[in-house]
Order: structure tokens, then C-alpha cells, then sequence
């Protein structure tokens, strides 16, 4: 977890009226997932965190973020297949800042196998739906073949975020298809320069604890992604250096 990244969660839960707790798989500061100087915690560190964290709690959803090699995977895998974590939300990340991958093909591979078909929902960037499922997204129809090749892998919802660099300069629209086969684009304006940073984990943070909430899905996506586009027009500014998204909106 990057400095900022877990923050934007627990941030995202508080206002939602959730309360969150964390397993950690790894620490670095921001942008640098792909520096040598970040700790990687260790399969039992993480067994051990979920242990203490089921010892007591109630765990109404749950969402899983970085897990940067096969043991992590393996970890949070078993984790949530055999404890009672509710459903799960799946925010891949795949690549590192540089655009480098994260896992190797048999990390990789486990990923898919294993733990995609886990997911209540999962919500990967175009880039990582490509990686995914195998081939190139150019154009809408791309975006829900891929989709369907998601639900093909065994998970349950699919929200592809949308990115401006495939759809234009002033919009920008997410795809959604969900378990029953009903499916719906959410499309937003293009939030101007400079970004406010956040957005990603909000996003499938808000997802989680609207779930928590017991809302049904659509109705956590919808309200998740309402909250990102208040969030994101009102930029925060914390400090000299940090534009974030406003969670308070
Ligand atoms: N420029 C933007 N304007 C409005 N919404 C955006 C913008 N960029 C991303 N989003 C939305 O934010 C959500 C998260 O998308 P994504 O993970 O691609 O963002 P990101 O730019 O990587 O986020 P961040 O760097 O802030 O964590 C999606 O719902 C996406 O549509
Ligand atoms: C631990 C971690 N690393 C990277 C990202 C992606 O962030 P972004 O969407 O800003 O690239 C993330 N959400 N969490």
C-alpha cells in the first residue's frame, strides 16, 4: 500500500459510515511500487492480519487491492474462499507507474485462476482488462466482449473504467455488466487538469462499503460512482503539495 492509497479507502469507508479494517501486503511511498525500496510483508504477516481481524469482527464486504507476488495471492485467496470476509471487491493492480507488470506469468496466472473468479466485482482500467482477458480494447464492443470474458472467468460483476485516451477528450465512461446480464454505461465529464488523486480507490472503496451497507450491487456501483464525480470536482488541497479528491463533498 502506497501511503495515500490505503488512506483513500479508509477515508472513502468513514464517510460512508463504514468502519475499516485493513490487512496490509506490502509498504512504499507514493509512485514508487516499482523502486526496490518498499517492503513486501510476507504470506504469514498477512495470515496473520486477517486472523486477528476475524477474531471478533463481523466482515460485511471486503476489498482487495495490491498483491504484489503468487504467496500474497495465495494469502488473500485462501482468506477469502474459506473465512466469512462477505463479498469481495477486486480493484486489479497490474502495473507498476513505469507501465511495468507486477506478477510474473505464475503469480499471474494464480491471479486469474484463483482469485478473479472470487470477485462479486471487479474493476479493472482498460489496460488491465486488456491484460486480463488477452486481447487489445479499441473500441466500445471491445470493452463488453471483454466484459463477457470476465464473467466468463467466474466473476460475478464487471466495471471497466473508462479512459479518455480510448474515448475522447470530454467524456468519460465506465461499462458495466452485471450478474444478471443487465448492463449500462455511466458516463461523466472529463474532469479538467490537474486530477485529484484518489479516485481508483474510492471508487472500488465506495463499491465495498455500500455493500457493507447492503445495498445491491447496481445500486453500489451507481452510488460509487456518483460519489467519485462530486468527489473529483471538488479537489482538496492538503498542504502545499497533495490535490486529492474530496471525500466530503
Ligand atoms: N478525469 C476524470 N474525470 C472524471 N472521472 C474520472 C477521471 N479519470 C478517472 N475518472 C473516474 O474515476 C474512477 C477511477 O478510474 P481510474 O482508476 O481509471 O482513475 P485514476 O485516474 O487511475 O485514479 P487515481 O489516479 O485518482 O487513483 C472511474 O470511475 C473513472 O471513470
Ligand atoms: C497500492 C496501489 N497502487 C496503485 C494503485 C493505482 O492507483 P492509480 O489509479 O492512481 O494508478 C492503487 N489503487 N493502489
Amino acid at each position: 500500500m502506497g501511503n495515500r492509497y490505503l488512506q483513500a479507502d479508509l477515508n472513502t469507508f468513514s464517510v460512508k459510515r463504514v468502519y475499516g479494517v485493513t490487512v496490509l501486503t506490502s509498504i512504499f511511498s507514493d509512485g514508487e511500487m516499482s523502486s526496490k525500496d518498499g517492503i513486501v510483508l510476507s504470506a504469514t504477516s498477512v495470515d496473520r492480519q486477517f486472523g486477528s481481524i476475524l477474531n471478533g469482527l463481523h466482515i460485511s464486504s471486503c476489498k482487495v487491492g495490491y498483491l504484489p507476488n503468487l504467496d500474497l495471492i495465495t494469502a488473500v485467496e485462501q482468506a477469502c474462499r474459506n473465512q466469512s470476509v462477505g463479498p469481495v471487491v477486486l480493484d486489479p493492480i497490474l502495473f507498476d507507474e513505469t507501465g511495468s507488470p507486477i506478477l510474473d506469468d505464475t503469480a499471474f496466472s494464480k491471479y486469474v485462476t484463483d482469485l478473479i473468479p472470487l470477485a462479486n466485482v471487479i474493476t479493472p482500467t482498460i489496460e488491465e482488462a486488456e491484460k486480463i482477458v488477452g486481447f487489445e480494447i479499441t473500441s466500445d464492443d471491445d470493452v463488453i466482449h471483454a466484459a463477457n470474458e470476465l464473467r466468463g472467468i467466474g466473476v460475478q460483476n464487471v466495471l471497466i473504467k473508462g479512459s479518455n485516451e480510448h474515448q475522447g477528450r470530454d467524456n468519460i465512461r465506465d461499462y458495466v455488466l452485471l450478474e444478471d446480464g443487465d448492463d449500462f454505461w455511466l458516463t461523466d465529464k472529463h474532469a479538467p487538469f490537474p486530477q485529484p488523486s484518489g479516485k481508483d480507490d474510492a471508487l472500488s472503496a465506495c463499491i465495498t462499503a455500500e455493500l457493507a451497507n447492503g445495498q445491491k450491487t447496481e445500486n453500489a456501483i451507481r452510488t460509487a460512482k456518483e460519489f467519485i464525480t462530486d468527489a473529483t470536482r471538488n479537489v482538496l488541497q492538503v498542504g502545499d503539495s497533495i490535490e486529492s479528491i474530496n471525500f466530503w463533498s
